[in-house]
This record gives structure tokens, C-alpha cells and sequence, in this order.
């Protein structure tokens, strides 16, 4: 499949580091990058197109393929559904390095980051981050706009919904679901089904009092 020449919104340290996957997977050199940040250097060698606001007439200039590369979470699924109201294509990125079962999938929008692993028959979502190294194992699923953080794994058949952060090197045991909006803390680990929108930390992970 030749691979499209992509308009990357983001324009921070997540954005850079797709830039890299970019290159690494054989991309031709993104179309340009918008970012709201007033004082955004962005991103090196990449035209900066002006603010996120930009994305629709530069859709009808042409642009036809599209990235989100945003750390938060919402802003990153919202920005990516708008994106595909345009009509714009969100093709799913997978660095080389990443181990991408033929069974498993991956959804618009998202990102498998370098040695990244999706195991047989998971699921990553649409507009959702498996970070660099981080393992979504056999039948593990995601919903929209997760980011599984560096180094964190997901046993078989964990289920998270919209819109989690699984923290840095957090492990979640196989069989476990997170509900919408839940923040699994660094270094936790999670032995128990985690309610919607709570944050737990610590080993057995457990809800702040
Ligand atoms: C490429 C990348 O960098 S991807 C980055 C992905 N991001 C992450 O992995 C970070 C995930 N976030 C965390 O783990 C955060 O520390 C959170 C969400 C758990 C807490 O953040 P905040 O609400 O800002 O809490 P804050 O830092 O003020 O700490 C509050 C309390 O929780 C404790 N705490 C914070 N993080 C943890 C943790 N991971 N495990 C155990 N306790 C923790 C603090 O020590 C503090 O305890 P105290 O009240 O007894 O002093």
C-alpha cells in the first residue's frame, strides 16, 4: 500500500516522536503539522500550517490523509472523530520494530509504537497510543483514545474502555476490565475490575481515599 503523505496535528513531544516512527516506517515527509500552542516551535523540518482550526480548509485544499499526534487522551480522540467527519483517512501506524499479530488490529487513528506487541486476536482502538514497548497480549481490547504507556502490559483478555491511560510499566491482570476514563497510576498493579473515571496507583492497585 503506498503510504500517503500525512497533515500531523501535534506539534509536542508525542508528535515528534511519530515524526520518527514516520520516517523509520518509510513515509514520505508529512504535508505539515498544526498545533495550537501560540509559541510552538514545531516540529523540525516539517512546514507548520498554523492552528488545529486549519484542518478543514486544508481538507478542502487537498489534504486527504491525517494523524493525531496528542498525548491527551479526549483531545486526541475528538480531534481524530472531527477528522474523519472531513473525510480525511486516519490510516493506522506501526513502527517496524512493532510485532502486530496477523489476528490483532489496530483502529484509525492509533499508533503502535517502536517493540511494541499486540498478541493474537487484540484489539487496539481507534485514535488509541500503544507506546513504545508496552504489550497488549492475546485478545486484550481497547476502546477509543486509550494510551497504554511505555513499558505497561494488559494480560489476555483485558478490556479498557474510552479514553484510559495505563501509566508507565502499570501491568493489568489477564481478564481484568477498566472503565471509561480511568487512570491506571505508574508502576501499578491491577488485579481487580477498575471503575469509570477512577484513578488507581500501587501494588495491589487501589482508589486514593
Ligand atoms: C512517553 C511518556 O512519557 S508517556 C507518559 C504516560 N504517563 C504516565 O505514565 C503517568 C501516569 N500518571 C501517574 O502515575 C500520576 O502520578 C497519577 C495520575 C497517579 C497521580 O498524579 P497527580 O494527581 O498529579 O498526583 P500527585 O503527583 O500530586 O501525587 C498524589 C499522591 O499520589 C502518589 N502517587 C503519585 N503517583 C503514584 C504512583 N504511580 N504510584 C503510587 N503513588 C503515586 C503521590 O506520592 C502522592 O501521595 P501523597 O498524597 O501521599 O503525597
Amino acid at each position: 500500500m503506498e503510504r500517503p503523505r500525512l497533515l500531523i496535528l501535534g506539534a509536542g513531544g508525542h508528535g515528534r516522536a511519530v515524526l520518527e516512527l514516520l520516517r523509520d516506517a518509510g513515509f514520505p515527509p508529512p504535508l505539515g503539522v498544526l498545533d495550537d500552542g501560540p509559541a510552538s516551535p514545531g516540529l523540525p523540518g516539517v512546514p507548520h500550517l498554523g492552528p488545529l482550526s486549519r484542518m478543514a480548509a486544508l481538507r478542502a485544499e487537498g489534504a486527504a490523509a491525517a494523524h493525531v499526534a496528542l498525548g491527551h487522551n479526549a483531545t486526541r480522540r475528538r480531534l481524530g472523530e472531527a477528522l474523519l467527519a472531513l473525510g480525511y483517512a486516519l490510516p493506522a501506524l506501526r513502527h517496524p520494530s512493532a510485532i502486530v499479530a496477523g489476528s490483532a488490529t489496530l483502529g484509525a487513528g492509533s499508533v503502535a509504537m517502536p517493540r511494541s506487541v499486540a498478541g493474537a486476536a487484540a484489539r487496539l482502538g481507534a485514535h488509541s497510543i500503544l507506546n513504545t514497548g508496552a504489550i497488549l497480549e492475546h485478545d486484550a481490547v481497547t476502546g477509543p483514545g486509550c494510551h497504554i504507556a511505555p513499558g505497561a502490559v494488559l494480560g489476555g483478555g483485558v478490556r479498557l474502555g474510552a479514553e484510559v491511560l495505563v501509566g508507565i510499566l502499570a501491568g493489568i491482570k489477564p481478564g481484568t476490565a477498566v472503565g471509561d476514563g480511568a487512570t491506571i497510576a505508574l508502576g501499578a498493579a491491577v488485579v481487580g475490575d477498575v471503575p469509570a473515571g477512577a484513578t488507581v496507583s500501587g501494588v495491589p492497585a487501589r482508589e486514593k481515599a
